[in-house]
């Protein structure tokens, strides 16, 4: 039998489990047993081929990406950039970002405390900076022309400051509560970050790859959106339309109540409810959100 397809998703952490249930929604049928490292997937429809889905740390996929360990993994950009796989080596090609998966987001900020009168990155010359991004700051460092000192650290880096090893920190930030909480502030962001789908291009199933990347991708997209229905009459269309003008087109059907229109189309998850007002005060009726489990456009 041909060798598996591989596919590597985070073992532990805030992405486990994002992870495992995009792929439970894309089709792949696995289960993962107590702490077993991987699972084969159950052949269904149209999924034949053998397909192994392994569970590794968030921040080694990356890099077991790029070296062909797997052919696809799930893990956090923030670490594709970390690791330094989104460029070419001489030794192996870059891996692919094939799909961002809404989820996940973040950024990489530079953090002075925040009673610190330091205004921009270049104040922080000879400065020791702690973080668990030892490349993506060196690199932005060396952009922003300062000498820092980098230490390197796997955690708890808020702390770092506090515990005068560092001067300035180098972490991620979400909702900025670990931030406040450290008394910290934002001196300038790095980047931004979110999960994503990546790919060996040397892969040899190169057509399952594209299969299971198309699967996910019918997921993502109807996460994003609802299918919004109502019934709007003749003169109030037009207006209707541009409220909702759907993912391509939205689909318009002639009712048998003479004068009015009944219009389906794709909306935006976050616009849905504000969609609803603006066709209520236009006078449409009926107006149901509808949940969109997958799709294919
Ligand atoms: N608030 C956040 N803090 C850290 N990472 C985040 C946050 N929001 C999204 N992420 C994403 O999650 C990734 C971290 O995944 P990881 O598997 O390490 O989870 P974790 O919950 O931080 O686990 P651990 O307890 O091992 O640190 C980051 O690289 C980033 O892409
Ligand atoms: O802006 P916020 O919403 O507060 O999120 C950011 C914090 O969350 C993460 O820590 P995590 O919970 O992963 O703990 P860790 O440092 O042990 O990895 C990250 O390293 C920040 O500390
Ligand atoms: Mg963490």
């Amino acid at each position: 039998m041909s060798e598996p397809l591989r596919i590597g998703v985070p073992s532990k952490g805030r992405l486990a489990e994002l992870a495992t249930e995009l792929l439970v929604d894309a089709g792949l049928k696995f289960r993962r047993q107590n702490r077993d490292l991987f699972a084969r997937v159950k052949p269904s429809f149209g999924l034949e081929q053998p397909i192994d889905v392994t569970f590794l740390r968030t921040d080694d996929i990356p890099v077991l990406c790029a070296e062909g360990a797997i052919d696809l993994g799930i893990t956090g950009s923030d670490l594709v950039a970390e690791a330094g796989v989104d460029e070419p080596a001489p030794d192996r090609p870059a891996i692919v970002t094939q799909l961002k998966l809404g989820l996940g987001g973040c950024r990489l900020a530079v953090c002075v405390p925040e009673s610190s009168p330091v205004v921009s990155a270049t104040d922080l010359k000879g400065d020791r900076i702690a973080t668990s991004f030892p490349n993506v700051t060196r690199r932005y460092l060396n952009q922003s022309g300062v000498t820092g000192h980098i230490v390197e650290l796997t955690g708890s880096v808020e702390v770092m400051i506090a515990l005068g090893i560092a001067d300035a920190i180098v972490d991620l930030v979400e909702t900025g509560s670990t931030l406040a909480a450290n008394k910290l502030r934002i001196l300038d962001t790095i980047g931004t970050y979110e999960t994503v789908l990546v790919q060996n291009p040397a892969t040899k199933h190169e057509a399952l790859c594209a299969q299971i990347v198309r699967r996910c991708e019918g997921v993502v997209i109807a996460r994003g959106y609802s299918l919004l229905e109502y019934n709007v009459p003749e003169e109030q269309l037009a207006a209707a339309e541009k409220i909702t003008p759907g993912f391509s087109s939205p689909t318009v059907n002639r009712l048998e109540q003479p004068g009015w229109y009944a219009v389906r189309a794709m909306v935006k998850r976050g616009d849905v409810i504000g969609a609803m007002e603006r066709l209520e005060e236009l006078g449409a009726q009926a107006i149901l959100e509808i949940e969109i489990k997958n799709c294919r456009l």
